[in-house]
């Protein structure tokens, strides 16, 4: 941090100038009619950086500290005329130190008195905005007088996302600044806007305007009173529904909310500003701030947050890292099946502009796959504005469609995302490895099979990896990364590069029959069906998950999905069909408990939405609204009396705790094998793929707040009820770290003692 003299104010204005992109805004929400305040003036002298080369990851106490001595300089130095905070390396500010929250040292420290300081200055003090102003950087620039932005700017105040508010005056500011409707929007919702798409009303300036911007009346002569342009003293615009307008809107936010505190929370924020002066709204903001800081799920938010960035940095047992590996680019793809899957990702791909061969076995079915991608291009492209033309893709260099597999010589990179069966996949890849160029990386888009199988098809199994989509592929933020015996490092980061250039979350997991995260989603489920065997019904399982903070219970996400993907599944294991042994008892395979109910419901047709008809009744085939089936409930109960089980009531905390808890169970036996490297792979994968609610961190950091020791005596409780359950045996890697005392969640690797063969 440091104060600038003349010369870096000439020198930075001469770069605003000059330099190409640069534009002067109107900031849709941020800057009015009128506020371009002009910095090239000669006697601008002091300008406070309020960003470190990294973002700000400065000391917190230190930059405050010279922010108010900065400012209380220029405000009795007679020398300076206006004052000018902006960032360094091209950005303004990320906000506070998100790590700050969580000690109970840093928590006291308060940035919205310096926000007051800079607004009550008698010079005018100018927000030179670059790159991004989040949080408390917005905060920082809603106390100056005027704000200025560039043209790339992103600005938004993205506390809720970390389970918070913003807490430096922002959620008093903003409505004053934008009106309530624009304010609660992105308080409430967290949304950085991006201007290199101007939204409507946003005037952007060619640099002649600019220039006479400069010259013109918009510069506000020193001397000028500053009170107007003060936001803390203006009114919040009224309009003239406030009330019935903030009712709708809390029911909104509370809606999406799914059980989060802090959509809420940042809601009443904004409304005490339409109710009370300017000090009174800032003492709700602070009572609001301090229930969210101690609150778990900031902490739990916060977690989720920093998980993400670590998964990135991933490395394999073998030592494999992405420090020494460097990713391929990927010029062009190409996706082998037009199904669900295939159509999704073949959207993805477009949508982040890599030209993409759609490959399908026969004319019909590439017939169908157009249409649908066409569709799924058409609709995305209806979302972005100027999108159809920046996806372009009805031009063939971009998106091409073919039953020839020789179209795929020169392509980078093949996703494979035909249906889950081995031969098939075998097959694929064996054709594959012959006709693509031998630099040319071969995913398979698997939920469950072993990409080692795959590979041994190939001459290159070095660079085959399993690229687990989650559907809708063009939606959905996750991408399971699967490494086989023989994949190469840099295969590995090809495949997160391109889950970065998908905007997608890449994490990357060892190989085993459904990886990581439909492996823990199998117990789950198998609970879930075993709780309606003994007596419970789908919509009051789905109630308990959904309570919990899932999007949609297991039940529901079963029709949602298709019951006869899993059914197909299961008879390529074995566990039913014609190929089962003669004499198989009903609800045994392999000498654990097994329930025919989900296999009984697809050879009664039942194969969820699709056919109308599942768990629950929909109102036609392809219908979305799911009621309670009364054929289901006599079914269930025939189902039980052929059985011979007692029907007994299932209160909802066994229902949750069997659930998440053999889940959770299964993740410790994935983290003991290595699987996943940590914890918080696990967690990412929950939160991005299977709506695991993320103010509740993931299932395993919901593991350490529960307390691996409660965990641990509620596992062993269902397991000596139900022996025959192996998802409820407790896992011995819980069981040690339940006798090593409980260690943080950060240290439960160090509690593994694992082979570390280098590659
Ligand atoms: C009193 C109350 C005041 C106020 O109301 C409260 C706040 O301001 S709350 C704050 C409100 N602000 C937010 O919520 C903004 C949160 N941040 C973001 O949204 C993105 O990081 C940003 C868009 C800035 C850059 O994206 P990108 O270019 O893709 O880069 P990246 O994402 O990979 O990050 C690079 C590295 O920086 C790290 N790091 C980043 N920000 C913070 C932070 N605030 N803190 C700590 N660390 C932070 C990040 O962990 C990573 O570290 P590492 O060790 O290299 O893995």
């Amino acid at each position: 941090m440091s104060i600038h003299t003349h010369t870096h104010i000439y020198k930075l204005a001469s770069k605003l100038h000059v330099q190409s992109g640069y534009t002067v805004i109107f900031f849709k929400y941020l800057i009015c009619k009128n506020t371009i305040y002009t910095f090239i003036v000669p006697f601008l002298i002091s300008m406070l950086i309020l960003c470190q080369p990294h973002l700000l990851l400065v000391s917190v106490e230190i930059f405050l500290q010279a922010l108010e001595d900065g400012l209380k300089r220029a405000d009795a130095d007679p020398s300076v005329k206006a004052v000018m905070i902006c960032g360094e390396n091209g950005k303004f500010s990320a906000g506070a130190d998100i790590k700050g929250f969580s000690s109970p040292k840093r928590r006291g420290i308060a940035l919205g008195p310096i926000v007051s300081l800079i607004e009550r200055s008698e010079k005018p003090v100018v927000a030179a905005i670059e790159g991004v102003a989040l949080g408390g950087g917005l905060e920082v620039a809603l106390g100056c007088h005027y704000r200025i932005a560039h043209v790339k700017a992103r600005m938004g105040l993205p506390e809720v996302t970390i389970g918070l508010l913003p807490g430096a005056e922002g959620t008093q500011r903003l409505p004053r600044l934008v009106g309530v409707p624009a304010a609660l929007d992105m308080i409430t919702t967290g949304k950085v806007l991006c201007l290199v798409i101007p939204p409507k009303g946003v005037k952007i300036c060619s640099l002649p305007d600019v220039d006479a911007l400069f010259c013109n009346s918009i510069f506000l002569p020193p001397g000028q009173p500053l009170g107007p342009r003060r936001l803390s003293l203006k009114p919040v615009p009224k309009l003239p529904n406030m009330e019935a307008f903030l009712s709708e809107a809390l029911v909104k936010v509370k809606k999406q909310a799914h059980g989060c505190l802090a959509p809420e929370l940042c809601f009443q924020a904004v409304k005490a500003a339409t109710e009370q002066p300017f000090a009174d709204g800032v003492r709700r903001e602070q009572e609001l701030f301090n229930v969210l800081l101690t609150s778990g799920q900031a902490q739990a938010l916060q977690y989720a947050f920093f998980a993400e960035r670590a998964v990135q940095k991933w490395t394999t047992p073998s030592g494999a890292s992405w420090k020494s590996a460097s990713p391929q680019p990927i010029h062009k793809a190409a996706v082998i099946g037009l199904g669900t899957m295939g159509r999704g990702i073949v959207t993805s791909l477009v949508k982040a502009k890599i030209p993409v061969v759609a490959l399908e076995q026969d004319l019909e079915y590439l017939n169908m796959g157009r249409k649908a991608v066409m569709f799924l291009l058409e609709r995305e492209a209806m979302k972005m504005e100027q999108g159809a033309q920046t996806l372009d893709f009805h031009n063939p260099a971009r998106l091409q469609f073919t039953v020839d597999f020789d179209v795929l010589r020169d392509v980078d990179l093949v996703i494979e995302a035909v249906f889950e069966n081995m031969a098939l996949k075998k097959e694929i890849f064996h054709k594959l490895s012959r006709i693509c160029k031998p630099g040319a990386f071969l995913c398979t888009n698997t939920s469950a099979l072993n990409i080692n199988e795959i590979a041994s098809a190939t001459s290159r199994p070095q660079q085959v990896i399993g690229t687990h989509f989650f559907s809708p592929a063009h939606v959905m933020k996750l991408l399971e990364i699967i490494y086989g015996h023989h994949t190469s490092p840099t295969t590995i980061a090809t495949a997160m590069q391109l889950a970065k250039v998908l905007k997608k979350v890449g994490v990357v997991v060892g190989n085993c029959f459904g990886f990581a995260g439909n492996r823990m989603m199998f117990p789950y489920a198998q609970q879930a069906v075993f709780l309606l065997e003994e007596g419970s019904r789908p919509e009051a399982v789905d109630q308990v998950i959904e309570d919990f903070g899932f999007r949609i219970g297991p039940f529901r996400m079963s029709d949602l999905a298709g019951l006869d993907v899993g059914w197909r599944s299961r008879k390529g294991q074995g566990l039913t069909g014609p190929s089962l042994p003669p004499g198989t008892p009903a609800r045994q395979r392999h000498g654990h408990r097994y329930s025919p109910l989900p296999d009984l419901l697809c050879e009664n047709g039942r194969f969820g939405q699709k056919t109308g008809k599942g768990w629950y009744q929909y109102e036609k085939a392809g219908g979305r609204t799911a009621k309670p089936d009364p054929w289901l409930h006599s079914f269930l109960s025939q189902y039980r009396d052929t059985h011979r089980i007692k029907t007994r009531f299932i209160d909802q905390e066994e229902i949750l705790e069997r659930c998440l808890f053999s889940l959770i169970n299964e993740g410790f036996d994935i983290l003991a094998e290595g699987i996943a490297s940590g914890p918080e792979h696990l967690d990412v994968i929950y939160i991005n793929g299977y709506g695991w609610p993320k103010h509740r961190g993931g299932p395993m950091f919901y593991a350490s707040t529960v307390g691996l020791s409660r965990i641990l005596a509620k596992l062993q409780k269902y397991s000596e009820a139900h022996p025959d359950v192996p998802g409820l045996q407790p896992s011995a890697f819980l069981k040690k770290l339940v006798a090593m005392g409980n260690p943080p969640l950060k240290e439960w690797m160090s509690y593994l003692s694992r082979p570390n063969n280098k590659l």
